[in-house]
């Protein structure tokens, strides 16, 4: 079984099922740096990456960006001072699908 940072996004739209609260716990194993929140109901996937500036923090989030347009699957990035904060959900959804696992493990591999 190949991890899940090897693994491509399916293309997913309005009706694709969310993970399940077992498929939830397992994905979270693979990628333990980040935690599922809840934000107006939509659970996401998030993980503050620290920099030593903003301009370290700056070029990692267009690595983020520029990985999310390459599989046309998009998360929120909040860079600040020393930080990056991203996070993961499907809109199509509201809610998280494999896809979003498959992007945070990726996104992992960016450092
Ligand atoms: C039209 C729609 O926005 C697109 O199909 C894609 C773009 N990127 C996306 N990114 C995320 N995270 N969720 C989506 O549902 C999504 N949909």
């Amino acid at each position: 079984m190949s991890t899940l940072a090897q693994q491509q996004c399916e293309a997913c739209q309005a009706g694709a099922p969310k993970v399940s609260d077992d498929e939830l716990k397992e994905l979270m194993r693979e990628i333990p740096d980040w935690a599922p929140v809840a934000r107006d109901g939509v659970l996401q996937l998030e993980r503050v990456y620290k920099f030593k500036n903003f301009k370290q923090a700056w070029a990692f989030g267009n690595k983020v960006a520029e990985l999310a347009e390459a599989e046309f699957h998009h998360p929120g990035i909040l860079m600040e001072w020393g930080k990056v904060t991203v996070t993961w959900w499907t809109h199509a959804i509201g809610g998280l699908h494999r896809n979003d696992f498959i992007m945070a493990a990726k996104t992992d591999q960016l450092l």
